[in-house]
């Protein structure tokens, strides 16, 4: 897998897609950012819509041009990816998958220069069967220097294992939605916090760095729409309790650019955009807009999942988070930095599939096998 893929920071432009001898030569597009935008236009002819290269000068005067750039959306230099795979992706299947997979798993992600890779769950195997190996995962991966590990910790008791276990960073996880917190965690939003609270002084103390969830922020299977003050309201307790990072969920996948803006701006008056990262599932295919608008915004750091594995146990019918593989390539389509390699990441999600006995929901991870027949 991903043979053909070579390292690159940009994608590979201009292959002519199938049936080109009858249709006008279509070129892939380049991403829309201020280098790229004026090298390509959109042509309408009798074939179809399509994508030509035309030299930006030929199209629009310099003034013209200036005018375009200045107005297009600046996005960050660097975008620090969090591999939520093992964890949020591995979480939902229900035959259980050997330790030493997952292990191979994460170690293959770390060697593909992923920064954050959370690793499992220390939650209540009775609720969570598949993650009941943390410590045995936690111990076995190899620790690559400057690479983080995180885990889910509920509770105190989880923080306690995770600890025992050799964890350095732990995640807790609230939620916007009364109901979602009572299906995923067994108690109310405020008790949720009260244990939050016990994780975030004992970590304190051990010098572990603590990561926030919110879950639901775009629209929850139980209630339906969550208002941004809402969100905005519990990142702004989880921050102030201490967490160096708030990760925003579309749990369900359900939200739109709007919504993402609307959420994100009202957040960001309660936390700093330093802090914020994104965490989008793909169930309605909104997950690379709804980022792409997230990084307009000032947000730095993205979740996602390697072959797009996943969804969650307690949101029925969502689907895995945005595929690490599609937002790395967006990612460097855009020239940001990530230190990720596309071909050692593509390897992990063949990998992972094989083992799951499934196909990749990466729409890169699917191209690029179909061009190697
Ligand atoms: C939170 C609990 C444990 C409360 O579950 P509970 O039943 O209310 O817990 P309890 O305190 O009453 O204890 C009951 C039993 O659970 C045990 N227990 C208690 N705590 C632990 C622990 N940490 N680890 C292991 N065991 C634990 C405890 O020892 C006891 O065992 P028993 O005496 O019956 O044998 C339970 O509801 C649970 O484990 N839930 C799992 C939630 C979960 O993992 N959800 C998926 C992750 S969240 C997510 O995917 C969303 C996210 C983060 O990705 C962001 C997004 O997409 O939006």
């Amino acid at each position: 897998m991903g043979g053909r893929f070579q390292e690159q920071t940009t994608p590979p432009y201009g292959r002519a897609l199938p049936g080109a001898g009858h249709a006008p030569v279509v070129r892939a597009a380049p991403p829309c950012d201020q280098h790229a935008l004026g090298a390509c236009v959109l042509r309408t002819s009798r074939m179809g819509t399509v994508w030509r290269s035309l030299s930006p000068l030929r199209m629009v005067g310099v003034s013209s041009l200036r005018a375009i750039s200045s107005s297009l959306p600046v996005f960050p230099k660097q975008v620090k990816i969090v591999e939520v795979g093992p964890r949020d992706g591995l979480q939902n299947e229900k035959n259980i998958l050997p330790a030493h997979l997952k292990i191979r798993l994460i170690d293959m992600l770390s060697e593909a220069g992923l920064p954050v890779i959370e690793a499992t769950s220390f939650v209540s195997p009775k609720w969570v069967p598949q993650m009941a190996d943390h410590t045995e995962v936690l111990m076995g991966i190899k620790k690559f220097p400057g690479i983080h590990y995180p885990v889910l910790t509920p509770n105190l008791q989880g923080f306690q294992a995770a600890v025992a276990a050799g964890a350095k960073e732990v995640a807790i996880f609230g939620a916007a939605s009364e109901l979602f917190t009572k299906k995923n965690i067994n108690c109310s939003i405020d008790e949720s916090l009260e244990k939050f609270e016990k994780v975030l002084s004992a970590a304190k103390g051990s010098g572990i760095r603590v990561r926030g969830y919110v879950s639901c922020v775009l629209g929850c299977p139980y209630e339906g729409k969550i208002s941004p003050a809402k969100v905005a309201e519990v990142a702004k307790k989880l921050y102030s309790m201490g967490c160096f990072e708030i990760s925003l969920g579309d749990t369900i996948g359900v939200g739109t650019v709007v919504g993402m803006k609307d959420m994100l701006s009202a957040v960001m008056k309660e936390v700093p955009v330093s802090a914020l990262a994104v965490h989008c599932h793909d169930t309605y295919g909104q997950a690379l807009s709804n980022i792409l608008m997230a990084l307009q915004m000032g947000v730095t750091v993205v979740d996602s999942s390697v072959a797009g594995l996943g969804g969650c146990p307690y949101a029925k019918g969502a689907s895995g988070n945005v595929a690490t593989e599609d937002l790395l390539y967006m990612l460097n389509g855009l020239g940001i930095e990530t230190g990720v390699s596309l071909p050692k990441l593509l390897e992990a999600g063949s990998f992972i599939c094989k083992a799951l006995n499934r196909k990749s929901n990466s729409k890169v991870a699917q191209a690029t096998s179909c061009s190697k027949l």
